[in-house]
């Protein structure tokens, strides 16, 4: 283990977004327990004085708290030894404009922490890396390129000695890549797009080598035209599949798109979370959506979009690459976290997709084993083919451009979008946020415009037949099955964390912080913060003390409509009409606010 690896094994500190390489968000601390908790009480905030969505948690590294606020960034370092006192703060200096650019919010997700710095990545598309001690740069470097629309609402993630950070913008048909920085002086290490030729998907001859279906030129037939309207695809049993074939970032786009080459503009973007197994020293994360969201104008498997990697964390290459949602008619953008855990002495990671199967591979081999229904309301497939892992799609619910497609489930958004899922090795289940939204999904023609939204379908959401539009459940990701579920009136849009005191907790778009018993489900405790919770609950401690701290400032996808002021229902992306009544309980713009908990 490296120096960083050791530091996580040290449950006082919360040294990485996702508390370690696993990203399982969960800590050994376990002073507030089930019996104890009605005890817990505000400890004390901390008023970020931006409005907008508050995404991320902050980080705790020996006796200082550090976070960063929507946008415009702002970086706080707080004295946990000194009352709370601002030890230093970094105010990047971003173009305004750059905030028209992001399709979800002024969010980001958070700083990380390596080699003694704090790296920031800003909207903008910069990298920062700052002295942790004092807050004074050390190095910043330009990730993506505005002028295409692209931005950057990721955390960094620090894994060794190398700094992975991502690209956004699969709204605007940017071509987008993940990019490794060399921690000490933020050089390029290594960078790998999600479509295009083999070599700059860093794909060699090695790839898929235990699972060559997952390189086959297409995994569907056409039924009746294939993707033109009426048509469909059908499902090609692995007998007649063709592969393993080089080069699909290219060839599975089997048309020119708007003013160049499909993949050339096909998204693919690389905004969630990424893990870290450093045993077998391969990075994990996935892909989003292809663009443009109209799918007639891109019939392929658009590979590689909607794709987890396995990547060499000092090369780049990928050892594997599954595509969840080959030709994707929704914006299932595939980017949510895959969670590295063991079971029967198996290397295993769960992924918990947008497109509402939850899925389990070998991390070794990239074998799928598991691939299930979150929730049964998921209609657009009727089941994953454990030998292909190819989708069944229902033909009822393809999309074509023209053509308004009702009662889709999931919505866009997913059964799930990207708050980050939690893993109890303790109770051996994982803690999923949830969303339960439904949508009519329109293709439509759009121009290409270098710099403007090229969205290219028009929705409408509205809550699924359980007549809410969210939950949060425990899943067993061995069977594939729930363990509980709980419903929500709101999309649950805050990650989960665990604790081995068996309380587990959440936030609330209608401004709840709860702690539910990880075994049943059940309610233990609530709070009512001063906005809805789009961040990540985190816990420390600190002089024999356990606290729970969370950002609380609505906003995100489900959040940005009403951010906004708009009011045509169709507006931000749908968000407008689906979450109208948000407004009921926050202010708009929501307002930023650190809350930290204790007994
Ligand atoms: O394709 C993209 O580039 C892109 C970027 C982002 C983003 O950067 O926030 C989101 C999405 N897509 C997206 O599809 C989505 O559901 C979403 C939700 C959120 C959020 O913060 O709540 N961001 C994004």
């Amino acid at each position: 283990a490296d120096d960083l690896e050791k530091l996580m094994q040290d449950d006082n500190q919360w040294v990485s977004q996702r508390k370690n390489y696993a990203s399982n968000g969960y800590s050994k601390l376990s002073q507030i327990n089930k019996a104890n908790i009605k005890n817990l009480k505000a400890a004390w905030t901390f008023a970020t004085g931006v409005n907008r969505g508050h995404e991320g948690a902050p980080l705790v590294i020996g006796d200082t708290m550090y976070f960063a606020t929507a946008f415009p960034n702002n970086v706080y370092a707080l004295d946990l030894n000194n009352e709370e006192k601002i030890k230093w703060s970094y105010f990047p200096k971003q173009d305004p404009s750059v905030q028209a650019l992001l399709c979800c919010d002024n969010v980001t997700r958070g700083l990380a922490y390596g080699d003694g710095k704090i790296f920031l990545q800003q909207n903008d598309g910069v990298l920062v890396a700052l002295d942790a001690k004092t807050g004074a740069k050390v190095w910043d470097t330009t990730v993506v390129d505005v002028k295409q629309g692209a931005t950057t609402t990721n955390a960094p993630h620090v894994f060794k000695d190398k700094v992975i950070t991502g690209c956004s913008g699969g709204e605007y048909g940017v071509r987008c890549y993940l990019t490794a920085y060399n921690i000490k002086d933020g050089s390029i290490a290594w960078r790998a797009y999600s479509t295009g030729p083999d070599t700059e998907v860093l794909i060699d001859k090695d790839f898929n080598k235990d699972n060559p279906h997952y390189s086959a030129l297409s995994v569907y037939e056409d039924v009746n035209g294939g993707n033109k309207e009426g048509g469909s695809y059908k499902a090609l049993p692995k007998d007649k599949l063709k592969f393993p074939e080089k080069d699909l970032g290219v060839k599975t786009w089997l048309k020119p798109q708007a003013t160049k080459n499909g993949w050339e503009q096909g998204g693919g973007a690389t905004w969630g979370w990424y893990s870290y197994d450093s045993a077998l020293n391969l990075v994990y994360y996935s892909t989003g959506n292809p663009s443009v969201w109209n799918p007639d104008v891109r019939p392929g498997d658009n590979k590689w979009s909607m794709t987890i990697f396995a990547r060499d964390l000092d090369t780049g290459f990928a050892k594997w690459g599954y595509q969840l949602t080959p030709h994707d008619e929704w914006d299932f953008d595939a980017v949510n976290e895959t969670i590295l855990w063991e079971a029967d002495g198996k290397k295993l990671a769960s992924h918990f997709d947008r497109n509402g199967f939850g899925y389990t591979l070998n991390r070794e081999t990239g074998k799928l084993l598991v691939a299930e229904k979150m929730h049964p309301f998921v209609n657009w497939a009727t089941g994953i083919d454990l030998a292909t892992g190819i989708p069944h799609k229902d033909p009822k619910f393809s999309t074509h451009e023209d053509v308004n497609v009702t009662g889709i489930c999931p919505a866009a958004l997913g059964v799930k979008d990207q708050q980050p899922a939690a893993y109890s090795p303790k109770t051996k289940l994982f803690y999923v946020p949830l969303n339960h939204v439904c949508m009519d999904y329109e293709p439509v023609e759009v121009k290409y415009v270098a710099g403007q939204p090229w969205v290219g379908a028009t929705l409408s959401m509205y809550p699924g037949p359980d007549g809410v539009m969210g939950g949060f459940m425990a899943w067993d990701g061995l069977k594939g099955k729930q363990a509980w579920y709980k419903k929500e009136k709101f999309s649950v849009w805050s990650g989960a964390l665990a604790t081995a005191s068996d309380v587990v907790f959440y936030g609330t778009l209608d401004r709840w912080l709860k702690a539910v018993d990880a075994k049943s489900g059940k309610e233990l405790w609530k709070f009512r913060v001063g906005s809805g919770v789009v961040g990540n609950p985190i816990t420390y401690g600190h002089k024999g003390k356990q606290y729970v701290a969370v950002l609380s400032g609505i906003g995100g996808w489900a959040g940005v409509a009403m951010n906004l002021g708009l009011t045509n229902d169709n507006d931000g992306l749908g968000a407008a009409g689906g979450y109208k009544e948000l407004k009921e309980w926050n202010a708009a713009p929501g307002g930023g606010a650190l809350n930290v908990f204790g007994l």
